[in-house]
């Protein structure tokens, strides 16, 4: 890493620092900046180690046996990360910035990969592919999942939680990984997966095997294999057999599938991750999850006595859940499945009791729910939410309602829109009446055949549609760098389906607009929503194409 660090001076106050010997919170600022500036007061604070964190002293075990003590790591930092302004570097790929220059309160950590204890070639890897700096939930996470915890990772919409656990499993598994050899690399033994990734739809679960092979490269490709739902599963299970794949990431239904027909060996799975984990716990998934939870690898804890007990013959599995929401029944399902598990957050690693709880608020009943002591929701809505986003709601009729969604991307000049609304009919109904307007707007939902779905996600980031109009299907996990607004055209269920529809802008710090679009008589759930999240949504309109913040006229 300090083989890309120019040598260069710095020079504050009449007395200049090398880059080296500055403080390495300032160095991954510089890494994204270019834009260098600091006080005295900022120069004294000392560098931050993996020791504060409780973590330095025990990477050198990496034995999959369970560390069960639990100890409260709060991280000091409190790192002021007012504006970090991102610039493209010509030398190597620069991630994610794609369209960008500016992001405001980018959750990129004060650490670098090489603190977290990865592998060398691992971190070689991330190089190449532009990965500079961790964001603060992988600073957070790489340790912990590496000191073989079970783990809750919740942190905020775009804040970089795939690879907050796809590194730690490419440092155990594959051609980075940290020791020679392995249960699958002893001679004579068949070749069993290795790691289990599952996600609720089959575009994140395409998402997340894009995101493992940029990090594997062309090279090693076939180390990971996906098993989603919607395409041809006799050539998933024949490229199971030809492949070995050690990794496969699919949706729930086709896991289960292979796996009962007896052609996915998950027994000797040393990983199981539950990607977007409160949507997998909902009750369309509940046997495809259950099959799931009975055959990767071997719940830590569970009896292995005896050589005639199937148990004794899994492997111990690590369980990682992920989700920028976390309603109770995550909490509930982790403390059953896991060992001692432990909630990670962007700034903080702790025993899960020790949480404040988001509860699925029904916006449109008496009670506020769980989330209505104030200090827990706000401390919600920091967790859930980009901190760079901007909340609107502006009021229309019914029948205007495509009208003043014109008039907002307008207004707004916005690129990339992604629309939400609950119902396919009308969703139908608005990309037409779109189109008859001359808006270049596309439809994405369940009702549409796999292909129609691949092609439109593609033109959407491609930027030849500028308008996508979808329902809960896109809400969760997407990851288009560039969306810059998101508009609530009907709006959501509850705060938890509010909080991942915004979280499709403002990625990774970038600026984002939300803005829901409401009947007169709808305003109280949005007033509903501001205080559930924790949030200002402020009312709008749009005059003369200008947006127009009705609290400050
Ligand atoms: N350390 C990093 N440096 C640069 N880019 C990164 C880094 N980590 C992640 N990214 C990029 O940030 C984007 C958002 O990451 P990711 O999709 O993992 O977020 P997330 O927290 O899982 O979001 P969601 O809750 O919506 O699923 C991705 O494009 C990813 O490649």
């Amino acid at each position: 890493m300090n083989a890309l660090i120019p040598s260069r001076l710095f020079v504050f106050a009449g007395e200049s620092f090398s880059f080296q010997k500055l403080p390495r919170v300032y160095r991954s600022t510089w890494f994204h900046s270019g834009v260098f500036s600091l006080s005295k007061a900022e120069l004294n604070q000392g560098p931050l180690t993996l020791a504060s964190l409780g973590f330095k002293s025990e990477f050198q075990n990496t034995s999959k046996s369970k560390v069960n003590k639990v100890t409260e790591l709060d991280s000091p930092r409190d790192i002021p990360k007012s504006r970090v302004k991102i610039v493209r570097n010509n030398e190597k790929k620069v991630v994610g910035v794609r369209n960008m220059v500016e992001a405001e309160m980018a959750p990129f950590s004060a650490k670098l990969f090489s603190e977290l204890g990865l592998p060398a070639l691992l971190i070689e890897r991330l190089e190449i592919e532009g990965f500079t700096v961790p964001t603060d939930i992988q600073s957070a996470s790489i340790p912990t999942i590496l000191k073989n915890h079970d783990v809750v990772i919740q942190s905020y919409t775009g804040s970089g939680k795939t690879l907050a656990y796809i590194l730690p499993i490419l440092s155990e598994i594959g051609p980075f990984k940290n020791t020679a050899s392995n249960y699958n690399d002893e001679p004579g033994k068949k070749k069993e997966i290795e790691a289990v990734i599952v996600a609720p739809s089959r575009e994140l679960g395409m998402q997340i095997v894009r995101e493992f092979e940029k990090i594997l490269g062309p090279a090693n490709r076939k180390v990971v294999q996906q098993l989603v739902g919607g395409a041809n599963r006799t050539r998933q299970e024949e490229a199971l057999k030809k492949n070995k794949p050690a990794i496969v990431v699919g949706t729930p239904g086709r896991i289960a599938e292979i796996s009962a027909s007896g052609r996915l060996h998950t027994h000797g799975c040393s990983f199981l991750i539950l990607d977007e984990v409160d949507e997998l716990l909902s009750f369309n998934f509940r046997e495809d999850m259950h099959r799931i939870l009975e055959h990767v690898g071997r719940r830590s804890g569970a009896n292995s006595q005896g050589s005639e007990n199937a148990q004794a013959r899994r492997v111990e599995r690590q369980l990682v859940m992920v989700s920028a929401t976390m309603p109770f029944s995550v909490v509930r399902a982790a403390k059953s499945w896991g060992c001692d598990p432990l909630l990670v957050k962007a700034n903080k690693v702790a025993p899960l009791d020790s949480v404040p709880l988001m509860g699925p608020v029904n916006l449109r009943g008496p009670s506020s729910g769980p989330t209505s002591n104030t200090t827990s929701q706000n401390q919600t809505a920091i967790d859930t939410l980009p901190p760079s986003l901007k909340h609107y709601y502006c009021t229309s009729r019914l029948h205007h309602k495509v009208d003043m969604l014109r008039r907002c991307v307008h207004a707004l000049d916005a690129k990339f829109v992604m629309v939400f609304m609950n119902h396919t009919k009308q969703l139908r109904d608005v990309v037409f009446k779109l189109k008859a307007r001359g808006m270049n707007a596309a439809e994405l939902h369940g009702d549409l055949g796999k292909l129609a779905r691949s092609t439109t996600l593609k033109s959407f980031k491609n930027g030849e549609i500028r308008v996508l109009v979808t329902n809960e299907l896109a809400a969760r996990g997407l990851d288009i760098a560039e969306c810059d607004l998101v508009v609530n055209l009907d709006l959501p269920t509850d705060s938890i389906h509010y909080a991942h529809r915004a979280g499709r802008t403002g990625r990774l710090g970038r600026m984002g607009t939300v803005v829901s679009i409401c009947e007169e008589p709808e305003v109280f759930v949005v007033k509903k929503l501001q205080k559930q999240l924790g949030v200002p949504i402020l009312a709008c309109d749009f005059i003369e194409g200008k947006l127009v913040d009705k609290e400050k006229s």
